[in-house]
């Protein structure tokens, strides 16, 4: 472990970010944002510590999950192990991703930089995960003091001024505009993602959700849209719900592989960068997400959406989903609110009869949603993105 023998330390000027990948990428998305923006936008150096390089792999398909240290977009990747076997040194900044335990060895740095005279110790946060609950905004940049009496501060993101705010880069809104007034782009894309016999004025539904018995149901009624219709699906979770429909297993499908369902047509899709995700959300006319980072990302596509809440015990996440609707529905008609509510509802209990019903009624609110859709990005950054609130959560702590 590498301690400086000067009583007078200095930090190294970079910052750490350590991420346990739970399950999903939800953890790794969310964190590789984060380091990709401060690199980006403030010049900071990151080292983003990852325990799963494999599940990274998936989202960031240039990685080389065997190299134990890469750099990719101005970011240092190192792989964690445990116990760590790349040397720690302290920067100003080590973030603790959703409540990941700091390995032994930085916790005994921090420690050891503390009981030193005169010494800085890095700031150290948890980076919390997103709800729009209201108890968040109580708890956001609260510190708690550590046996050993350093701060450990909660970071929490959030869609009111008084939390950390949502992961935006500054010129993000800029390019997706961009994107979307020429229609090339999205048939580009298609057609580089191996899609073929999309015509530009199709219906184009992306979906990247968890399992559940809605999703069964609603492709069931697409087959029987009045014009063509195209769903696009990485292979993944979401297709354990539509084995019924498939030639093969989910593990035998091959991207680009198309399953004609009457007027729908499902498209396996391939899994690309967090860039290429972000372009397919701007290039579908509605779509379907889940957890963290693809639902903050749907509602940066300014389209319409279903969101698949990660499903918690005892239910709670339909509490965290009841929340959000709250915030987002706020200044809708109420028709329109009630529609798109009981859609994201029926889709989240699974219940079948339901989510059919209330997408039929969605056609009818369809204009006023998008229109809404365009309108909340803005609204719902209230003036300051998560990158920018913490750069400054820091510099006042
Ligand atoms: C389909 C696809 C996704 N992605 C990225 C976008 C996101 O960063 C990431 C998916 O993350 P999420 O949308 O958050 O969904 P997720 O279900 O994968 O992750 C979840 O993990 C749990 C452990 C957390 O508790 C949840 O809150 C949630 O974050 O994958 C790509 O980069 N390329 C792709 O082709």
């Amino acid at each position: 472990m590498t301690m400086p023998a000067t009583e007078h330390h200095t930090l190294a000027k970079h910052w750490d970010i350590f991420c346990t990948v739970v399950d999903n990428y939800g953890d790794i998305g969310v964190t590789w944002r984060l380091a990709k923006q401060l690199a980006a936008e403030y010049q900071i150096t990151v080292h983003l510590w990852v325990d799963d390089l494999h599940s990274f792999s998936h989202i960031l398909p240039s990685l080389d999950p065997a190299l134990r240290r890469q750099s990719f977009s101005g970011v240092n990747i190192f792989q964690w192990n445990n116990p760590l076997d790349i040397d720690y040194i302290a920067g100003q900044v080590v973030i603790e991703a959703f409540a990941c335990e700091l390995p032994e060895q930085v916790k005994s740095v921090i420690d050891k930089l503390h009981k030193q005279p005169q010494s800085t110790v890095p700031h150290w946060l948890n980076l919390e995960y997103l709800s729009a609950e209201d108890w968040v905004e109580g708890c956001h940049g609260l510190p708690s003091t550590q046996a050993n009496g350093v701060k450990k501060w909660f970071y929490f993101p959030g869609f009111s001024d008084k939390t950390g705010g949502l992961i935006c880069e500054q010129q993000l809104f800029v390019e997706r505009d961009n994107w979307q007034a020429n229609p090339n782009n999205k048939m580009a894309l298609f057609s580089q993602l191996g899609l073929s016999g999309i015509e530009p004025d199709d219906t184009v539904i992306s979906v990247f959700s968890y399992e559940t018995a809605a999703l069964n149901a609603l492709v069931k009624q697409w087959q029987h849209a009045t014009q063509a219709m195209h769903v696009l699906i990485p292979k993944g979770r979401s297709l354990h719900s539509l084995t019924e429909f498939l030639p093969c297993t989910v593990s035998e499908l091959i991207p680009g592989q198309q399953i004609k369902l009457g007027q729908l047509i499902l498209h396996i899709l391939p899994m690309t960068d967090q860039t290429g995700f972000d372009r397919l959300l701007w290039s579908c006319d509605f779509n379907i997400v889940r957890g963290e980072d693809s639902f903050l990302r749907a509602q940066w596509a300014a389209k319409p959406f279903i969101w698949h809440i990660y499903p918690q015990e005892d239910d709670y996440h339909l509490i965290k989903l009841q929340a959000f609707m709250r915030i987002y529905c706020d200044n809708l008609a109420a028709q329109i609110a009630a529609t798109w509510a009981e859609v994201n509802l029926a889709f989240n209990q699974g219940d079948a009869n339901a989510v059919v019903n209330h997408w039929q009624q969605l056609n009818s609110v369809i204009l006023p949603l998008q229109q809404h859709a365009i309108n909340w990005p803005n609204n719902a950054l209230n003036d300051a993105d998560l990158a920018s609130r913490l750069v400054q959560f820091v510099k006042n702590s």
